[in-house]
């Protein structure tokens, strides 16, 4: 049996992976890093758009703060976020651009003097100030009262990783690529490491680490159309469920994001209506304004996806052999804007639809995007049930987008989580409770089930295959566990997933090739991304509300008297049927900004019994309070600051006396 021992194991090669193993080697401890991929080609490396940060650095975001940022990521999220997450990341945010900038990444730069821009459909000139030239810029994305998404052209996540990449060759860290994490070792509560096998040579390996983090991403890839990558199943969380005691929140909030291209199903970015493109219908007419009339394209995008698919349902969509669809027009940008700041689309557009975005309008429809939900963990990034297992990024349920995500909040997220979660890690690492005192009996266990599992495939007699079961799962998800929710087929939903993981239980495969052997790699992972739709599915049929992306057409109110609460799933055993599924209150009595009205979206929710009251209170606080001095008035509504790692806790400074 091969044991590798390390410090901390992360599992995960993208952005939220390579920072947080930054920050641990920074602070003395040894690391190691796996990935499905080469670590350059994670998931990460296809954010176009940008990343929040409150700079307030261009004149369209001139006195913006982490207060602005705080209360759109809240609003964003639909009031299902932690809100003194939401606190720490907006504080982090400025800080985590910054330190990209130093490591090279090339974020686009205020230029001073005159220029034109395209807002609400129309040119008009705006006028960056001096004293801002040089500066990192920002773009508008949706759900935000202030331009605040800094961004390298439309190819933000790859510059963002390549810098991170070469910061993890710089500090010396082995980076493992074509490793898959299998399964967690873990006893009485406690995590180890994990069992991985290797995709080249199909070899076992046990690592043994203080501390394991999961930073695998998002689980898009269990739908039939996603703009995710390949490699996202969803995997890593799922290994966390299999644990039995690590929980995942919140399974249910699928983001869908409104401009993919159809059919291919791949992203235009949200800069493309940031930057002013706009939505057209069957008969060209710009329809955002008529359901959204001040935030329009710009809307959160569930809002947004929403609209988009409630008017093609009126018969308003284009009719093509692939469904219908509506057109994305940022032809009204311009040819040098499109070709400049929207490089990748104006790629994607050309090899993909044939067109040029800077002439032709772009056929797009709601696509499956990000997921909300992923592994529960505590402000610190631990798992709430599982001690020595740590998540970040899109694979963990931190939780600061609550049932939706804002555009240009993920990337930030993988990021400022990285700082933060790798900080609390070494902590925990420091201390002599980490010591790594676990038989090689259990070790063997582990390492012996997975390669039990993985024979049994090959020679188990199973007459499954994966191939049939899986495309029945994509279409269930797509078709009623989408944009548009009814308990009816939520039910159907369940039930039918159900079947699939009995099915999966009797796969077999035909190539016992040792080595690469994709049919292989489809056999184990289906009944992990199984359960993690049952999750999802599950989730979505009990909650009888609408909040953020989770929209029941039986119950379209957002309900906080009864719904405010984070969902939480566990898998019982092995053999199991369903999750398990709970709930975590969402306490108003301790929010910093109570439940209300978005400012979009339809103005249409119960009031939780406890909101006036904390309203009440909130006016009280501030009338002791200095008006001028938003540092004090935050801190008495809400203190967050001791939960951040001291050396994160000083303020961010800015050119304006909003600072
Ligand atoms: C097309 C597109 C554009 C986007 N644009 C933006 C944007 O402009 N702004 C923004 O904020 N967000 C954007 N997002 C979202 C954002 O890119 C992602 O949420 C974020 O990059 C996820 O980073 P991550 O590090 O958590 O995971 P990933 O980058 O997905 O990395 C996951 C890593 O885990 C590894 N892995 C997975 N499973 C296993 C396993 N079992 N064992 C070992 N390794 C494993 C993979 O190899 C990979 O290295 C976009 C998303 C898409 C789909």
């Amino acid at each position: 049996m091969k044991i590798v021992y390390t410090d901390v194991l992360v599992i995960g090669g993208g952005l939220a992976g390579l920072r947080t193993a930054v920050g641990v080697k920074q602070r003395g401890f040894d690391t190691i890093v796996l990935s499905l991929v080469p670590a350059k080609r994670s998931h990460s490396a296809a954010a176009q758009g940008g990343m929040q940060a409150s700079l307030g650095h261009s004149s369209m975001g001139s006195g913006d703060n982490e207060d602005v940022h705080f209360e759109d990521t809240v609003k964003g999220s639909d009031w299902g976020a932690d809100q003194r997450v939401a606190r720490m990341f907006t504080h982090v945010a400025p800080k985590a651009i910054r330190e990209l900038a130093g490591w090279g990444v090339p974020w686009n730069r205020v230029k001073q003097g005159e220029r034109e821009a395209v807002i609400n459909a129309e040119r008009v000139v705006i006028t960056e100030s001096e004293s801002a030239h040089g500066l990192i810029t920002a773009r508008d994305f949706g759900g935000t009262k202030k331009w605040r998404t800094c961004y390298t052209s439309d190819g933000t996540g790859h510059a963002m990783l390549f810098a991170l990449g070469d910061q993890t060759i710089a500090n010396g860290i082995p980076v493992m690529e074509r490793m898959e994490a299998l399964a967690l070792i873990h006893e009485s509560g406690r995590c180890y490491g994990a069992v991985v096998r290797s995709l080249v040579t199909g070899e076992l390996t046990a690592f043994l680490a203080r501390a394991t983090t999961i930073a695998t991403g998002g689980y898009g890839r269990i739908y039939k159309v996603s703009t995710n990558a390949v490699i996202c199943e969803g995997t890593g969380t799922a290994i966390a469920l299999e644990t039995g005691v690590a929980e995942l929140g919140n399974m249910e909030a699928v983001q869908f994001h409104p401009t993919a291209i159809v059919p291919a199903g791949i992203l235009t970015t949200e800069g493309c209506r940031g930057d002013g493109g706009i939505l057209r219908d069957v008969n060209g007419h710009r329809f955002m304004p008529d359901y959204e009339p001040e935030k329009r394209e710009l809307a959160s995008r569930d809002v947004v996806s929403r609209r988009m698919t409630e008017h093609m349902r009126k018969g308003l969509g284009v009719k093509s052999p692939y469904g219908d669809h509506l057109w994305l027009d940022i032809s009204v940008l311009g040819k040098d804007h499109v070709h400049k700041n929207l490089r990748e689309v104006t790629d994607i557009c050309r090899y993909f639809l044939g067109i040029d975005p800077a002439n032709d309008w772009i056929p797009v429809r709601p696509t499956q995007h990000y997921s909300m939900g992923g592994i529960r963990t505590d402000h610190r990034g631990e798992s709430t049930t599982l001690k020595g297992l740590f998540a970040c990024g899109e694979a963990a349920c931190w939780d600061m987008h609550g049932f939706n995500r804002l555009g240009g909040n993920s990337v930030a997220e993988t990021v400022v989580a990285g700082m933060i979660v790798s900080e609390f890690i070494a902590d925990y690492c420091a201390d002599s409770a980490s010591d790594i005192n676990v038989s090689t009996g259990l070790v063997r266990e582990f390492v012996e089930r997975e390669q039990a599992g993985l024979d049994r495939l090959v020679s188990g007699g199973g007459r499954e295959q994966a191939g049939p079961i899986r495309q029945r799962m994509e279409e269930i998800m797509i078709d009623q566990v989408g944009i548009f929710r009814t308990g009816e087929e939520l039910d159907r939903a369940v039930d039918e997933l159900e079947d699939l993981l009995a099915r999966s239980r009797n796969l077999g495969v035909r190539s016992s090739a040792p080595g690469p052997n994709p049919e292989l790699v489809a056999a184990y992972r289906l009944p992990k991304m199984l359960k993690l739709a049952l999750c999802a599915a599950l989730g979505a049929r009990e909650r009888t509300e609408s909040r953020g992306a989770h929209f029941r057409e039986d119950f379209p109110q957002r309900n906080d008297r009864d719904w405010l609460n984070r969902s939480i799933t566990t898998w019982p055993e092995a053999g199991a049927s369903l999750p398990n599924l709970g709930y975590e209150t969402i306490a108003v009595a301790d929010m910093e900004l109570p439940p209300g009205f978005r400012g979009y979206g339809t103005r249409n929710y119960i009031d939780h019994p406890d909101s006036a009251e904390r309203d009440a209170r909130i006016e009280k606080i501030l009338e002791t309070v200095d008006p001028d001095d938003r540092h004090a008035r935050q801190a008495a509504l809400m203190p967050f600051d001791h939960l951040l790692p001291e050396k994160y806790r000083p303020r961010n400074q800015r050119l304006e006396a909003t600072a």
